[in-house]
């Protein structure tokens, strides 16, 4: 399977950008796994609500436009639906045995995420009701995908 996070902004912090590159590298063996940033659109703090729309129209033109026709895309969001690490391994297994091997997820920037890419999205996946800054949510999703793996293989892993 080819799993790629696309997420917006570079990330800065050292702390996260090792925790990443640990998970990515035990990734490596079990399946193909990248990381794509795309631009955060350059914006005043406040914003009017017209605003707010229009950065996130542009950060989700170019998500979008990274998304391959196949892809299954799963949009991270605060309302979306509430999984457990056993449930994303099995959605994992589910769409592996159903023929889907390209499996997208992507992370908002600071505004969230655009309606377009909602409606693009056949999955919207929530970490619970706080929010998590999107740069840390990279980092806790890499882990996760890394859980499922080594519960879809019966591995030993943190309980
Ligand atoms: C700082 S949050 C954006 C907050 C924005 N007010 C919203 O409601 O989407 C940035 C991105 O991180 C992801 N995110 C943050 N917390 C999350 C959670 N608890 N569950 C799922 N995704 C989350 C989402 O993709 C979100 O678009």
């Amino acid at each position: 399977m080819f799993i790629q996070i696309i997420g917006v902004g570079k990330l800065k912090e050292k702390y996260l950008i090792d925790g990443i590159a640990e998970y990515a590298k035990r990734l490596k063996p079990y399946l193909k796994f990248e990381i794509i940033e795309v631009a955060d659109e350059k914006a005043p703090d406040s914003l009017s609500e017209a605003e707010v729309v229009q950065v996130k129209a542009r950060e989700g033109e170019r998500i979008l436009s990274q998304i391959k026709g196949e892809a299954h895309v799963v949009a991270l969001a605060i309302d979306g639906k509430l999984w457990s690490s056993e449930e994303l391994a099995r959605e994992l297994d589910q769409l592996g045995t159903y023929g889907t091997s390209h499996v997208v997820f992507v992370i908002g920037g600071s505004h969230g995420l655009s309606d377009e890419v909602m409606r693009r999205a056949q999955q919207r996946m929530s970490f619970g009701r706080m929010t998590l800054p999107h740069q840390l949510m990279r980092l806790v999703l890499t882990e996760q995908i890394y859980r499922a793996v080594k519960i879809n293989r019966g591995e030993p892993y943190h309980k």
